[in-house]
Formats: C-alpha cells, structure tokens, sequence
C-alpha cells in the first residue's frame, strides 16, 4: 500500500526586519486551509498542499491537524517522519521543538508527539509492553554527530536487512516519561548550543534529528511490532549558494550544502518518474532519511515559509519543494515481529505451499519431458495450479529430478529503489557497505585526529620558532651588549693606559719642578746670601759714608778744637805775655766763653732734644716693626685663608683662572692698601728724618756761627794784648784765675765735648742704623711683595701638587675603574658564554624538534597517503564488491513500559511488577546510568 508524503504549510507572522524593509504579506490561504495564493511582484499562483497554516495559528492546531495521527502510526508499528524545511528564520524550530517545551501554548511539535506518544501508550491495552528510547544526533559538515555523547563527532552510518538505514554508535537512551523525553532534549540541545555559540552562523546550517524509538510486545501471543519516529530540524534552504559569502571555504560550503543538496535531488529523483537510481548515498542526511523518502515511512514535511513580500523568492522556492516533495510515494508498513504461533501457522502455509509448488513443479516437468520426447499432451491433461491445488494427480504428466525453487523472500522493509541486485548479492554489498562505512568513519576520524595532530605539532612548531626567535633576539641583542661592552673595555683601557701616560708625564713634570724649585731655592739661598753679604757690606760702608757724612757736618769738635787751641794759644800768649789783654778783651773773652758755653749748652740741649726724638723715633720703629710684623703675620694668615678659600673654590669652581685673577686682584689690592700706608710711614719717616737734618744743619750752621765769633774774640784778645800791658801782676793773678778757671772750664768742655761727640756718634750711629733698617723696611716690604710672588708660585705649586694628587686619586679611581670593569667583562664574558652554550643547547633543541617534526609530519603525510589510497580502493571496492548484513545490537537495558499505564522491571527475570507511572517520574535519575551503555556497538 503506497502513501503519498504529506506536506503542511506553515507561515510565520513577518518579523522586525520584514517591516522594516517596508515588506508586506503577500499570502492568501483559502478557507479549507489547503490552499495558498502567492501574490508577489514576480509570481503569482496557488498552491496546494495537505494543510496550509496561516501566521496567527497556534502550536496546538498545527499539531493536531497535522502531525497527531503519525504517533498512532508509529505506535501502531510504522514508521514516521516529520521534518521541516524552509530559509533561515522561516520558523523551523519554532515549530518543531518550539519557544519553549515547558509553555503550553509555544512548545512545538517535537514535546506535543512526545507527550502523545505516552498518552497512547498509557491508553493501550495493558498486554502490550511498550519500550521508548530517544536519540539525538546533527549533521554538520557530513559528519554525524552524537548530541548525547558529544565525544562522537563522526558516526558511520550503517544498513542491514534486521535494522534497515541506522547511525551505528548512536547513545539511544530508554525514557519512560515525557520528562525523561525533556531532560534528553535538553541535554542534546546544550550541547548543540555550545556549538552555535562558538560557531553563530552553524545553527541554521546544521540538520538535527530526533529519534524515537518505540517497540511494543504483545505478552499473551510474543508478537513485537517497532516503529521509528525521525522528528527533523532542517538547515536553512536558502543557505544553498550563499555560504560563500560567511567565510567559509569552497570545501567547507560544499560539504555543508552537501546534504540538502542531496535532498532536493532525491526528492527530484523520486518525482520525476524516471530516475531508477535514487542518490540516497550522496549524502548522510539522505541516507538518514532513506526510508522517509520513498520507503518504509509515512513522511509529513512542514514547509515553513515566510508571508513578507521581502522573502518572495524563498518562499517561492520553499513552496515549490514542498509541492515536488507532495509528490513523493512511500510504502509503509507495519515492521511487525510475528508471534510463536503466528510463525507456526505461517510455517504450516508454507510447508504446505511447497509441497503443493513442488507437485506443480514435478508436474511441470513431466508435461516438459513429454513435450520434449516430441509427444504431445493434449490439453485436458496440461498441467495447471488448480489442478495441483485439487490434488488431481492423475491428470498430470509424471514428472523426474525435480528441484524446488526458493521462495520469495519479500521481507517487511521495501527494498530501496535501485538497481535490482539479487539477494546475496545486495546482503554482500551491504556488508561490505557497512564495512568501509566504518572504514570511511574510522579514517576520518584518524584523519581528524592528524589534523588536530599536525595543527598542534604546527602550533607547537610556531611556538619554537617564536622561541628561537626570541633567543635569535636574545642573542643579538646579548652581542650587542657584549659588543658595547666590550667597546667600552677598550675605551676604558685606553683611556686608562693615557691617563697613566698623563700622570706619569705629571709625575715627571712634578719632578722637574721640584727639581727646578731645589735650584730655585738654592740659588735663591745663595743670591740671599750674596746679597746679604753685599748688603752687608754695602750696609757698613753706607753706615761708614753717612756716618762720615753726618759726622763731616758735625765738625764741632775741630772747631771746638781750634777754638780750644786758639783759647789755648791765647791763654799760651798771656803766659808769654804777662799783661797781653785788656779788661774788656777779656770780659769779651769772658763773655764769648760764656756764649760759647751757652751755645754748647744750646747744642748739650738740642742733642738732648734729638736724643728724645730719636728715642721717640726707635719707639716709631719698633712699633713700625711691630706693626709690620703683625702686618706680615696678618698678610701671611690672610694668604693661607686666602689659598684655602681658594683651593676650596676651586674644588668648587671649575674655572681656576678666573679665581686665581680675583685672588691676585684682590692680593694686589691688599699689597696696595700695605704698600700705601706703610709706604705712607716711610714717608712720613723720611719728612722726620728731613727735620732731623735741617735741625743738624741749623746745629752745623750755628757752630759754625760760634766759630766765627770764637775768631773774632781771638781777634780782639791779640789786640788787647798788643795796647795794654798795665797792671800786670793784677792781670797776671787774674789772667791766671782765669787761665785756671779756664783750664777748668776747658778741661770740662773738653769732657763734655767728648761725651758729646760720643753722644752724637752715637746717635748718628743710631740715625744710620734707623735709616738702614727704614733700608731694610723698605727691603722687606719688597721681599714681602717678592714673597708673596712667592706665594703664587707656591700656590701654584701647592695647585700642581693639588692637581697631581687629583690626578693619582683619578688615576687611582681609573685603576678600580678598571679592575672593577675587568671583573665586569669577566663576569659579562662568562655569562656570554653561558648564554652562548644556552643558545647553542636550544638550537641543538630546536633542530632536534624541528627535525622531530619534520620527520613526524613526512611520517604523517606518509600516513595521510596511505589513508588516502585505502580509501580510494575501498571506494572501488565499495562500487564492485557485493556485501553481507552482519552487525548485530549487542544488550541494552529498556525500560518497558505497559499499555494502560503498567511499568514492567525486567530485572526481576522478566517478572512484570506493576507501578503507576506517576511513581515512574521519580525514577528518573535511572537513565542517566543507563546513558552510557545503551550505545549501539
Ligand atoms: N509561527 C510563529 N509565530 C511566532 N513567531 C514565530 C513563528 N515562527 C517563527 N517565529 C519566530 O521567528 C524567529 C525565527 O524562528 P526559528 O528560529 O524557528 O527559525 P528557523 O527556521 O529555525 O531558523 P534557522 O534556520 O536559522 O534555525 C524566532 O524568534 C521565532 O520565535
């Protein structure tokens, strides 16, 4: 019995970007709800399909006009099928799996057939035992992946006579409620979504495929009836052509377009009513769904649509393939595992059909063998089916070596609309199918498995590039610094080996001044020497020419001498004479004498004087040298405070010439402000000792006074004594009183005279003396001034010693300097070393892994070849060797459950204990366990 796939309609109301773009609905459904009329700007037409749902219709209605009866199929034994196709956002989940599967009003399909599917099991006859198991599976890429076990990425799919087209390896996980149903999708929708979160665009690429499974038993007779449910989510259709633009590559497009591609094309075959070959192979969804498109199934596709005049050309597309799809014919029927008595009772039949084919046959053969001895059978006696059925041998020819035929073995599943292979032929070419499936599977996983190998070994290769890039870096950069450090040892040592060429020129140049400054000071010493001497005979032959000059001026004592001699020659005469003077002659004398003495005690009294002022001027001169003592002594401090300041300026500064003429200007100020006011003294000095020698030339000038009338009394005496020589014996009494008195007087001039010519030596002595040492002052003054010349130059030594002594401490520092570098380049040239050998040992490192993974990649490639030319042979193979069905289900733990709401535990040996299947919703944890070993093998 064929059925005719069904196909319902569904729009979805326009969404935000439809109105946006200014789209309107461009839809009319007829009343019936089987109509649609498209009115775009390019088409216009109607279609028709089994059901047409417009935008505003809830979840509820779509299932129950539409999809409700396929679970009564699929628990009555059929297999079904609901999938829906239509462009991305045209509402595929929406309505298959819905808003949300816990709302009422938005859950789609997919929770509403789960929930139907217990309904019915629960309103079944409680002697049919029920088993449901789901699986979950997407297929992205052509690759099946499992949502419940996300770890297999790559499932082969399989077919043999038992199971027909199944995924081998699928997790199918036996749930005894609608909530077990839940918790799996939800599970398997997780894991989906991880996936659309890394990849966004993916979740309208990828295909996802429930699976339900349910098999009922009947207790009383054994006989087994299983229905297959696929519930499928279709990529978006208008992604065929336009994946080239998210990136992709050609390969990567090719393969995702590859299964709808595929889809169209078999519905295209199947429709089209000429192709015998079906391209269900083409494609994993195909081949999934193989017995949905024209075989065991009854198939309804929903083809959602979008009402926007913005989507007109996809929703044309869509109806289109939904109205090519209606026409699609399937052949379902009931997948039934007959019961013990069933099989007897078809055994009887069939034992008795053979015999009953064996009499014909038998009878056949004789009619031949007649016919062939060239006999003739008449026709009374040709042998017909009714005749054997009736038993009516006799009217049959006899018949020999008869050989029965098999019987048709026309199993419950339609074979696929192919070529016609016969049937070890097509059990061959399914085994060997089956076999490079898993081949094909295997390699690719291998294949996946290398790829992911070689993207880590190429990782792990751009990571030691990177690394030896780095340590290439390092290595440069270390050169470098090991260059520059190097650079800088020679510039150190070099400036080093001049700065102790400079130092020992310094030292030298050192030496030499001292040397030079030895000379210096000896020549000095013995200039000094010589000097002094010459000075101190210049000094007493000056002394002996003042002294004789002053003394020249100071001729009292010849003239006092020849008035003594002259008194005396008078005195000589008077003797000789007797009366030789006359009174007044010698009152005269007398009052010359007399004169004579005062002018002596005039000049007793100015030497006196001058005895005063010179004592008065030794004063000055002492205190003078005092003075110029301290003067010395304060210039002397004020010198070494100066060259202290100085020196610490000039530690300071470092312009020393500029401090060396601020010092020299303001030491020559000083000297100028000594030299005037000592020079200041000298003169004042020198006015005194101008006086002085007026003062003497005035004494000099009155002696001389006193000389001429000294003459001039010798004058009027020698008169006298020639006018009147009366009264001699009187005159001679008192002439020689008078020469007594006289003699006295004269005998004491003559002592004063010599104390004071000793007096005045004396004191033209000290005179000399202080003039000399004013000589000597001045003498002085200018060796200070020579001395402080000195002083410069022994500042400048003391500044040349400085420097040198700078100059060892540098050269000391440049040494430590040096040392310290030394040690530095040591320590450098060690750790460069090291590095060196580091380096060396990573490259040796790095060549070893390159080398490594050169070699593993070639191993690898080798590897990748080999796969390559295995998979080539087997896919000849493939096409030229007929296979054998051979895979079998290894043990699985179900969870039956009884019509009528009876739960059975199987693990009490097949013991059926009863529970209401509320109790069941706390149970269920147990498949979580379950999970892992319900795969297939
Ligand atoms: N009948 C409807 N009523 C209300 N909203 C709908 C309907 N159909 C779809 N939608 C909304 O449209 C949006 C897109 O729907 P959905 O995700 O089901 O599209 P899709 O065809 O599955 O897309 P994709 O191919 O990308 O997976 C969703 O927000 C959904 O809620």
């Amino acid at each position: 019995m064929s059925n005719n796939i069904k196909v319902v309609c569904r729009f979805r109301p326009q969404n935000a970007l439809e109105i946006r773009e200014g789209g309107v609905p461009i839809i009319d459904i007829d009343e019936e709800g089987t109509q649609i009329a498209l009115k775009g700007k390019d088409f216009q037409g109607s279609f028709s399909f089994d059901k047409v749902f417009g935008m505003k219709t809830p979840q509820k209605d779509v299932f129950e006009y539409s999809i409700k009866t396929i679970v009564d199929d699929v628990t009555a034994g059929y297999n079904g099928t609901v999938f829906a196709y239509g462009q991305t956002g045209s509402g595929k989940t929406f309505t298959m799996m819905g808003a949300d599967i816990d709302d009422e009003n938005t859950k789609g399909i997919i929770p509403r057939i789960v929930e139907q599917i217990f309904t019915s099991i629960m309103a079944a006859p409680s002697n049919l035992e029920f088993t449901v198991k789901v699986s979950y599976m997407e297929i992205y890429m052509e690759k099946v992946r499992d949502l419940l076990n996300p770890s297999q990425d790559n499932l082969p799919i399989h077919e043999d006579k038992t199971h027909g087209v199944y995924v081998k390896g699928l997790l199918e996980v036996y749930v005894g409620s609608q909530d077990d149903v839940y918790e799996v999708m939800r599970n398997g929708s997780a894991n989906r979504v991880v996936s659309a979160t890394n990849m966004n665009a993916e979740s309208s690429r990828s295909h996802s495929i429930v699976v339900v499974t349910i098999t009922q038993k009947n207790v009383d007779t054994g006989a087994a009836k299983s229905g297959k449910l696929y519930l499928v989510d279709l990529a978006g259709s208008e992604k065929v052509g336009k994946t080239g633009a998210s990136g992709q590559t050609l390969e990567e497009a090719k393969k995702i377009n590859k299964s709808l591609t595929a889809l169209g094309m078999v519905i295209n075959a199947l429709t089209d009513g000429k192709s015998s070959h079906i391209p269900y192979r083409d494609s994993k969804l195909t081949r999934i769904l193989q017995e949905s498109l024209g075989g065991n199934s009854r198939t309804t596709l929903i083809i959602n649509c979008s009402p926007s005049s913005y989507n007109e050309a996809e929703t044309l597309s869509t109806l289109r393939f939904g109205m090519r799809a209606k026409t699609i014919k399937n052949k379902a029927k009931v997948n039934a595992d007959l019961s013990p008595a069933e099989l007897k009772a078809l055994l009887k039949k069939v034992k008795t059909e053979t015999v009953t084919f064996k009499s014909y046959i038998a009878a056949l053969e004789g009619e031949v063998g007649i016919w062939r001895s060239g006999q003739v059978v008449p026709e009374d006696k040709w042998v017909t089916m009714d005749k054997v059925t009736r038993g009516d041998f006799a009217a049959l020819p006899p018949a020999s070596g008869f050989k029965s035929p098999l019987p048709s073995d026309d199993f419950s599943r339609p074979a696929t609309p192919a070529i016609v292979l016969e049937k070890d032929e097509r059990d061959e070419f399914l085994r060997r199918e089956n076999e490079l499936m898993d081949q094909i599977t295997e390699k690719e996983t291998e294949l996946a498995n290398r790829e992911k190998l070689l993207e880590s070994l190429r990782e792990e290769m751009s990571y030691y590039k990177e690394q030896e890039q780095a340590a290439a870096q390092e290595n440069q950069a270390m050169t470098a610094e090991v260059n520059g450090l190097r650079l800088q040892l020679q510039k150190i040592s070099f400036e080093s080996n001049e700065n102790a060429i400079t130092v020992d020129s310094l030292k030298e140049a050192n030496q030499e001044l001292i040397s030079e400054l030895e000379e210096l000071k000896k020549n000095l010493v013995e200039i000094k020497n010589a000097q002094n001497k010459a000075n101190q005979s210049d000094k007493e032959k000056k002394k002996a020419e003042k002294m004789a000059q002053i003394m020249s001026g100071f001729d009292v004592s010849n003239e006092m001498n020849e008035k003594e001699r002259q008194i005396r020659d008078a005195l000589v005469k008077l003797e000789l004479d007797g009366n030789g003077l006359s009174v007044e002659e010698l009152v005269s004398l007398r009052r010359d004498l007399s004169d004579s003495r005062a002018l002596v005690e005039q000049h007793t009294k100015t030497i006196d004087d001058l005895t005063e002022e010179k004592k008065m001027i030794e004063q000055k001169k002492s205190d003078l040298e005092g003075k110029f003592a301290n003067l010395e002594q304060e210039y002397e401090e004020l010198l070494d405070k100066t060259i202290a300041e100085e020196e610490a300026q000039i530690q300071k500064s470092a312009d020393i010439d500029e401090t060396i003429s601020a010092l020299k200007t303001k030491l020559e100020q000083q000297y100028v402000t000594k030299k005037e006011s000592q020079q200041r003294e000298i003169d004042q000095l020198k006015l005194e000792l101008e006086q002085k020698t007026n003062e003497h030339t005035k004494l000099s000038t009155t002696i001389h006074d006193l000389k001429t009338a000294n003459d001039q009394l010798q004058v009027a005496l020698t008169e006298q004594s020639q006018k009147a020589p009366t009264d001699i014996s009187e005159k001679e009494k008192d002439l020689e009183r008078m020469k007594k008195t006289m003699a006295q007087q004269l005998a004491d001039f003559e002592m004063m005279k010599k104390a004071l010519m000793r007096d005045l030596q004396g004191r033209c002595e000290k005179v000399v003396e202080l003039e000399m040492s004013l000589d000597e002052t001045r003498e002085q003054y200018n060796n200070v001034l020579k001395a402080s010349n000195n002083k410069r130059q022994q500042k400048n030594m003391a500044f040349l010693v400085r420097d040198l002594e700078h100059l060892a401490n540098v050269q000391k520092q440049l040494v430590e300097q040096n040392s310290a570098l030394k040690k530095e380049v040591a320590l450098a040239e060690r750790k460069l070393i090291a590095r060196n050998e580091r380096i060396q040992s990573l490259e040796t490192l790095l060549g070893d892994a390159q080398e490594k993974l050169l070699h593993q990649n070639q191993k690898f490639e080798a590897q990748l070849q080999a796969v390559r030319d295995r998979l080539g042979q087997a896919r000849i193979q493939k096409s030229n060797q007929p296979t054998l069905p051979a895979i079998s289900l290894v043990g699985r733990i179900a969870k039956p459950l009884r019509g009528g709401g009876v739960v059975v535990d199987n693990t009490s040996n097949g013991e059926a204990e009863k529970r209401d299947t509320n109790n069941n919703n706390n149970k269920r944890g147990s498949w979580m366990p379950n999970f892992i070993n319900t795969a297939r093998s």
